[in-house]
Parts: structure tokens; sequence; C-alpha cells
């Protein structure tokens, strides 16, 4: 489906972006991507390495301003916004796991997973409550005191996948979350991620190469080479609850 220009974001979508274009050091990352991502839905951006699903999760939370093109959240155009009021989006309303948690090394693992909490204003007695809480759903209660260095780098990432989920945020990105997991782990560890996701009606776009990691979303968008790869053949394709799988202005 061609998004015609002058189209205004639907209500219902959580955040919907039009034509995005992003080159890095000229060389072109993103082309002509559009996508609309429902309220609570998990959203599977994947593709090879190189295709630009970091890029695209990037532009989408607004820490990189595309070229060209637009990102809305909820009616917010993310586009038009200065940095300050993009950090501040990004604290108060999203959060991010990356492929290597990148964990504060003077605090404890509590420390760590409160911390955004704390930044949002709460009271250190709730901010650690909910800390620990999600320790332990993700199965690192018991490191809680301990500061990064001392910890293996599976429990690293589970401390950092519950520091995002414990503020509960509208949209969660996650970048190759279980990438430095292995198979067991990293199954039981997306297990977490979707029930917690599914139980707090997050919405979520999930970068993967992994087809059995982007299964588990409600829908894929399938990137190749900074572009929509069925651009060809699914445009104006109906996905599974009716609507395009991928809105596209190519
Ligand atoms: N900071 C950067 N500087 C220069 N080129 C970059 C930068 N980040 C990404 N690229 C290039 O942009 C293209 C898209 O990269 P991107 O990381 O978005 O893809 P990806 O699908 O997430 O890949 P991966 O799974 O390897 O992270 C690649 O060709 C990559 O080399």
């Amino acid at each position: 489906m061609v998004v015609p220009p002058d189209t205004a974001p639907p209500d219902n979508d959580a955040l919907w972006a039009r034509s995005l274009h992003h080159s890095h050091e000229g060389s072109p990352a993103l082309v002509d991507v559009s996508l609309a991502v429902r309220e609570g839905e998990i959203l599977a951006v994947t593709g090879p390495r190189g295709s630009g699903k970091t890029t695209l999760l990037n532009c989408l939370c607004g820490h990189l301003l595309p070229d060209d093109g637009e990102v809305w959240f909820n009616s917010v155009p993310v586009h038009t916004l200065g940095t300050l009021a993009r950090e501040r989006l990004r604290r108060d309303r999203f959060a991010w796991i990356s492929s290597s948690p990148d964990l504060v090394p003077e605090l404890t693992a509590w420390e760590n997973t409160a911390l955004p909490l704390l930044l949002r204003g709460e009271s250190h007695r709730t901010a650690k409550a909910t800390a620990m809480e999600w320790l332990d759903r993700l199965d690192v209660g018991a490191v809680a005191r301990r500061r990064p260095a001392v910890l293996l780098q599976a429990e690293r990432q589970r401390v950092a996948i519950a520091r995002a989920l414990a503020t509960t945020p509208s949209v969660l990105f996650a970048d190759e979350p279980t990438a430095p997991l292995h198979r067991a782990d990293a199954a039981q560890v997306l297990r977490t991620l979707m029930t917690a996701a599914r139980s707090h009606s997050l919405t979520v776009v999930l970068a993967t190469h992994d087809p059995e990691v982007a299964a588990l979303a409600d829908r894929a968008v399938p990137l190749l080479d900074g572009r929509h790869a069925a651009t060809a053949t699914l445009s104006g394709a109906a996905g599974p609850e009716g609507r395009p799988a991928c809105s596209l202005s190519a």
C-alpha cells in the first residue's frame, strides 16, 4: 500500500513512520521505509546483517534523525523534536535493549535496574522494590547486589532486560536482545520478555536476524539492503490482521 504524502498518522498506531531515508557517512542504510506499529503489538524487524534493522530502530526511537521522512509516536512528530525533547521521550516513554548490556560499572545490578526509575522521579524505595521484582522475574535476583564486572555475560544481559522492562515503557525497542545468550537461555529469556510485553500491553519493536525469534512476534517487516525486502511481492498484501504487512511509499 502506498502512503499518500498528506496522510495523517492513524490514531491506533503507537508508532508510525513514512518514507524514512538515512545514510551513514554517505552510505545509504535506510531507503524509503514506511511502517506502522499498533498499540500493544510486537513487531519483528528482520533481515541479514547490515540490512538496516538497527538504523531503523534508532530512527523510530528518536536516537537518530532520519535524513528524510517522518516518525510519529502517538501524535508526537518525533522527527521535528529537538535533541532534549527526544532524549526526554526516550527516557520517559521508551526503553532499549541491545545485544551488549551497557550497564553502569559502578552500580550494582539492582541499582542499574532502578536507575531509569530514579531518573523518572520515583522514590528510592519504590524504584528498588520494582527493580528487585524484575530481577527476580529474569532469574537474576540472587546477584542483585553484585556489580556488572563479576557477573556472567548472560547475567548482565538479563539485568539489562530487567532494567528495560522495569520502566514498563510505552514502546520497547529490542535490538537482537538475546544475541549474547546460549540457545536454551535465550529461549527462556525471550519467553519472559514476551510474557511481560503481553501482560503489560507493551508495544515492542524487535530487531532480529533469527526467524525463530521473529516467529514469536505478531508480524514481521523484512529488510534487505535498507529497503523493505518484499517491495516487489508484498506491496498491498494483507497482514495477519487484515492490514498491509508494511506500508511502502516506494
Ligand atoms: N555508525 C555507522 N557508521 C557507518 N556505517 C554504518 C553505521 N551504522 C551502520 N552502518 C552501516 O549501515 C548499514 C545498516 O547497518 P545496520 O546496523 O542498521 O544494519 P543491521 O541490520 O542492524 O545489521 P547488524 O545485524 O549487523 O547490526 C550497514 O551497511 C552498516 O555497515
